[in-house]
Formats: structure tokens, sequence, C-alpha cells
């Protein structure tokens, strides 16, 4: 597994930058201001956290940044390019290939195996079967899995799906992960074993991941905590880590 070829900034400069990002939905005569001027900025290779509690605006927030909704206003820049005006087509194309998704349900396809699974994404792009194949097994094989690869998801435990689902997103070699409540449907020891991962993942390809959490534990595996109450950016702060052993 590489990084992708795509042109980044250097690690440590800023590979995401939101200014005034505001989104208003309407709910018949009511509005609601999910995300009011929020300006953020995530340097490449970093590991953000966004919390906040039900209803303040971290699902609105990481759907933006991912391309799946568009903002009532303000910009969202990746990597130098305006997602924020990016045609409907330019953005299915950012979410194929520029950025990878972790979900709290995995979100495998039960009849696929876990090769399978992690090989789908790849046809978007229209890499060859033999490629996918390669490269799939070889992501998998970076987690562990490489004696699992042809288990379908209810044949694996909840941290083997959850490694599959990492596999999968890691597999187009993207820009950007985002991990919606990743730790969610596994125990306390199987979380802070796949959030250290995430952790070991980041730095060795030198990734850039955005977690949305409500759970300050959880972000406390970041290395920036950025809080949201109201639509609203609260506070943003720092955690230190030891550096991850290598390998
Ligand atoms: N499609 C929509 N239409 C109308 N209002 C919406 C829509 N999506 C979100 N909202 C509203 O925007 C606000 C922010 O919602 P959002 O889902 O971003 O919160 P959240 O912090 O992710 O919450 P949770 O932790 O419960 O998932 C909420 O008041 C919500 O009701």
């Amino acid at each position: 597994m590489t990084t992708t070829s795509r042109e980044l900034p250097p690690v440590g400069e800023t590979l995401v930058e939101t200014r005034n990002l505001s989104k208003l939905f309407r709910v018949g005569t009511s509005r609601i201001a999910a995300l009011n001027h929020v300006n953020l900025t995530v340097p490449r290779g970093s590991f953000t956290a966004i919390v906040g509690t039900s209803g303040s605006g971290k699902s609105t927030l990481l759907n933006m940044l991912a391309g799946l909704e568009r903002p009532t206003a303000g910009e969202i820049n990746v990597a130098g390019q305006a997602v924020h005006a990016f045609s409907e087509s330019q953005l299915v194309a950012y979410r194929r290939k520029q950025v990878g998704f972790i979900f709290q349900s995995f979100n495998l396809i039960p009849s696929l195996t876990a090769l399978d699974n992690v090989a789908l994404p790849l046809s978007f792009q229209g890499m060859t079967k033999p490629r996918r194949q390669a490269r799939a097994k070889a992501v998998l094989a970076q987690l562990g899995l490489e004696g699992h690869l042809n288990h379908r998801p209810a044949q694996l435990s909840g941290g083997q799906q959850q490694r599959v689902g990492i596999a999968r997103a890691l597999a187009v070699q993207p820009t950007l992960v985002f991990a919606d409540e990743p730790t969610g449907n596994l125990d306390s020891k199987t979380s802070e074993r796949t959030l250290q991962l995430f952790r070991t993942l980041i730095q060795r390809f030198q990734q850039t991941w955005i977690m949305v959490t409500h759970d300050q534990h959880i972000a406390s595996f970041a290395d920036t905590v950025v809080s949201i109450s109201d639509g609203r950016i609260a506070g943003i702060t720092h955690n230190i880590h030891d550096k991850v052993a290598q390998p």
C-alpha cells in the first residue's frame, strides 16, 4: 500500500480548509442552521476527531467534507481543489477516488467475501480484476487478514469486519479517510485496538483521517479534537500521544 500519487501538500501543511462553511435546512416554515460559519483547518497526516452532542452538526460537516452534501454557503478546499464548486460528476469522482469511508455498521456486502468487498470500490476506478484482487489482498494483509480473504462478513468477528471496512476504505489510496462513529458497534477492548490501528495506519501511510464521535474517550485517540455545538466550533484541543511503534 503506498500513498496516493495525487498532488498533496507536505505532511503537516494544510490539506483541508473550510471557510465560513454553512448549511441551512428548511423543514416546513422553520430553518435549521446545521452548520454556521465553520472555519476549520486540517493538516495532512493528522487524525482529527469531531465531537458534539446529538444534533450538533457533526454528520453534516462530515457529509460536506466528503462531498455527499453541498453547503448552503462557504468554501471547502481539499488539496487545492474547490470542492464547494464541484459539478455533480466532479463530486462523484471525488467520492470514488479521493475519499475513503469507514462506517459504524461496517456496511459490508453480506454475499461477498472479504476480498471481493475490498476489491469492489476499485472496479469503479476501471481497474482490471487481477489488479483489483492483488491490491485488495495486499491491503487486507496489511491489516492482518490474509487468512480471512474468502470469509464472508457473517464468518468474521466485529473487529475483523471493521478491519475489512478499513481495508475497503484504504484500497482506493484516498486523500482523506472519514470515519463515522467507527467503533460504535465494537466492545471496548476491540474499540481501543481499532483506534490504535488507525493511529498506526495514519503514521505509516501519512494519511489524513477525520472521525466523528460523541464519545470523548474515543476522541482522545485523535491528534486534534474539534468540539461542535449548535453548528459552530466551540473549541479545539490537541492531544499529546507517544509515537506509534513501527512494526
Ligand atoms: N436532511 C435534513 N433535513 C433537515 N434537517 C436536518 C437534516 N439533516 C440534519 N438536520 C438537522 O441539522 C442538525 C444537525 O444534524 P447532524 O445530523 O449533523 O447532527 P449530529 O451531530 O451528527 O447528530 P447525531 O450525533 O445524532 O448523528 C440537527 O438539528 C438535524 O435535525
